[in-house]
């Protein structure tokens, strides 16, 4: 078969799926049409009222497009169709190395179609999450941020930079949208493992925003990219002359803190319903940014939260896929290689977690803590740290404790595996090739009968291993979890190594969708926890013990919808529902479980043309 008839099977089937998985994407008078306010060309170069060549001959004489388009009139399906022959060219699986440069060729086409054609943007990227989210998400956006400056073409979102401190509150109503729900911002300073990227961290905020959308169904014309430039310290960055953002060193200190205030004062005034989330801010401020804001604004940090809670699910897996309740999870032995603001975050979480199961007083909570090992650049952390970092000192080792165990200050991450023979092994170190041959030979020696390995740098470099490495040395009777994207491991005995992807898109879109449906005021510990609760109980005992411990990202959108009902009825719960539009919070009180979901899938955007009828402002 030629390679273009392959294109036009694989467009056709895909074709067809598009056709199952949703009703219509036709410009049809059953829908409310959408209000506009410019005509003619203006709308053609407005992504979020383009159809191109989808456009009705009705439509067309209406808003002034007769003569700008070709004649013939497209139907979606064809639209796409004709997509798809452009972008199968590069078919690859999408990973760092050899295939970068298909993977780039494939965001640039699909961050065109984002461009023109929202509606038909994500229509492609809902029907082929699987496919399409690691190049939109990690970890191509990776490479896409590294490569910024080069790949610019249109803006898309906000930014702030330290020199428009006194301008932000009037800055902000030069956005379009008078509605903003969601704002991903990131000040670019640790993105995924790749470091200080400066402005060019702008790419993680929208494709965090490209899986509220898919997943959450968050309306696209809602949603806002922001980008925080403080300067960089990346020196490579500030000598580049194509280097797009503040040439000079980042501002730190009660400096850095007045941007950020004024940012937050800023969009919460114009838009006081909107929820903030921040993504990829260095450990240092990442913890007290959060805890500066938590009470007062609805924001939270998804690396520390919604890692910790994806985590917390995906260990709870581990404890089921050994044939045991969760509620042995309090006797797991946990190694954590990596105290930033992902290890930490996951630390916290794990040892509240155990201490509900214990009990949830103090005592539990006290002895929670013997269950962790944290190994970070120094090695394991003992309270004979010098200048210890205070978030990471509840989880120090007493000295004779470790003395007992064979261990000291500093002992390799090997060390450590040899003497404590954990039951799992977490990664979040941002190091590649950390859980090297020699640890996962040490690992054998685990007390566990299914040991577990958590991998969870970003992107697919900075794996702490691959999942090829862990089961061509542990044997298939492990669960493997990656953070990244990769294939399941053929094991040659007729048996699939499975890979799990552990990373916090599954937790994000729904916290952030519960939160604004409840239309609670903060994101609590408590919707957090109903979030990872949610996502632990998703997969059944059968899949668990086939070694799945999350679910395919296919199913990504109907586990969002899930874990935003668990998120207002944990708000409900706590009384801090104040509803969201129609919903007034005695009306939210008064549903139950399958009506909450109801209620969360109606408010679920989907990419359909809505008919326009142009009215002059
Ligand atoms: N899978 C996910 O959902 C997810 C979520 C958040 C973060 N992450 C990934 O986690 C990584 C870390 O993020 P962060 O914000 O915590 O970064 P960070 O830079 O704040 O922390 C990195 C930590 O790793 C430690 N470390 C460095 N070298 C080490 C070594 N050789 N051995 C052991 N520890 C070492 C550092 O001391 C530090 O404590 C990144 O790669 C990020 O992409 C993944
Ligand atoms: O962005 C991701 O893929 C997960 C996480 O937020 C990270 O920082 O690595
Ligand atoms: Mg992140």
């Amino acid at each position: 078969m030629s390679s273009f008839s392959r294109q036009m099977r694989l467009s056709s089937s895909l074709i067809k799926r598009l056709h199952r998985t949703t009703r219509s994407f036709t410009t049809t008078e059953g829908h409310r049409p959408s209000i506009v306010h410019k005509r003619s060309l203006d709308i053609l170069h407005d992504p979020w009222f383009n159809k191109g060549t989808a456009f009705s001959m009705t439509e067309r004489d209406r808003l002034d497009l007769r003569g700008l388009l070709p004649p013939n009139v497209m139907s979606p399906e064809q639209q796409i169709e004709r997509f798809m022959v452009d972008l199968k060219r590069f078919e690859v699986i999408a990973r760092d190395g050899p295939s970068d440069p298909n993977a780039l060729a494939m965001w640039r086409i699909l961050n065109r179609l984002h461009d023109r054609n929202e509606t038909m943007y994500y229509k492609v990227l809902i029907a082929k999450i699987e496919e399409y989210a690691p190049i939109v998400y990690t970890p191509t956006v990776g490479l896409v941020c590294q490569n910024y400056s080069g790949l610019f073409r249109r803006p898309r979102g906000m930014y702030f930079s330290a020199a428009d401190r006194g301008e932000m509150m009037s800055m902000v109503y030069n956005w379009p949208a008078d509605q903003v729900d969601m704002i991903v911002v990131t000040d670019g300073s640790r993105i995924l493992g790749l470091g200080d990227l400066g402005v060019q961290g702008i790419g993680i905020a929208i494709g965090k925003l490209d899986l509220y959308v898919a997943a959450a169904g968050m309306n696209p014309q809602r949603v806002l990219p922001v980008m925080i430039d403080v300067g960089t310290n990346n020196d490579k960055l500030l000598k580049d002359p194509l280097y797009l953002g503040l040439q000079e060193h980042r501002l730190d200190g009660e400096e850095y803190i007045a941007v950020l205030d004024e940012f937050m004062e800023s969009v919460f005034t114009r838009w006081p319903n909107v929820i903030v989330q921040f993504e990829d801010f260095q450990s240092k401020w990442a913890f007290k940014l959060l805890q500066r804001y938590r009470n007062r604004y609805r924001m939270f940090n998804d690396d520390v939260q919604g890692t910790a809670g994806v985590a917390i699910a995906g260990l709870l897996g581990a404890v089921r896929a050994q044939g045991k309740p969760m509620i042995d999870f309090p006797k797991q032995k946990i190694v954590v290689a990596g105290a930033g603001s992902a290890g930490i975050g996951v630390l916290n979480a794990a040892r509240k977690t155990m201490a509900r199961m214990l009990g949830n007083n103090e005592s539990a909570f006290d002895s929670a803590r013997s269950q962790f090992w944290v190994v970070d650049a120094k090695g394991l952390i003992t309270e004979e740290r010098e200048n210890i970092d205070p978030d990471a000192l509840p989880f120090a080792r007493k000295v004779n404790e470790a003395g007992r165990q064979g261990l000291r200050e500093g002992a390799s991450l090997v060390e450590v595996v040899r003497q404590v023979k954990p039951d799992v092994l977490l990664g979040l170190s941002a190091v590649g090739g950390l859980f090297s041959e020699e640890v996962l030979e040490a690992l054998k020696c685990s007390t566990s009968t299914r040991p577990a390995i958590f991998a969870m740098s970003n992107p697919t470099k900075n794996a702490e291993c691959t999942p090829e490495e862990a089961f061509s040395i542990l044997g298939e009777n492990i669960i493997f979890a990656s953070g990244s994207p990769f294939k399941d491991v053929d094991l040659e005995n007729g048996h699939i190594g499975h890979c799990n992807q552990g990373n916090n898109m599954y937790l994000f879109p729904g916290i952030g969708l519960g939160t604004l449906l409840s239309g609670s005021r903060v994101i609590s510990d408590g919707m957090l926890q109903a979030a990872a609760e949610c996502l632990a109980a998703y997969m059944t005992e059968e899949e668990v013990l086939k070694g799945t411990i999350y679910p395919p990202i296919s199913r990504i959108r109907d586990i969002t919808k899930k874990v935003a009902a668990a998120v207002i009825k944990e708000a409900i719960e706590e009384d801090l529902a104040e509803g969201y539009r129609d919903m007034d919070p005695r009306e939210l009180r008064k549903l139950n479980n399958e009506e909450i979901v109801a209620y969360v899938q109606n408010n679920m955007w989907s990419p359909e043309y809505p008919t326009l009828v142009y009215k002059n402002e």
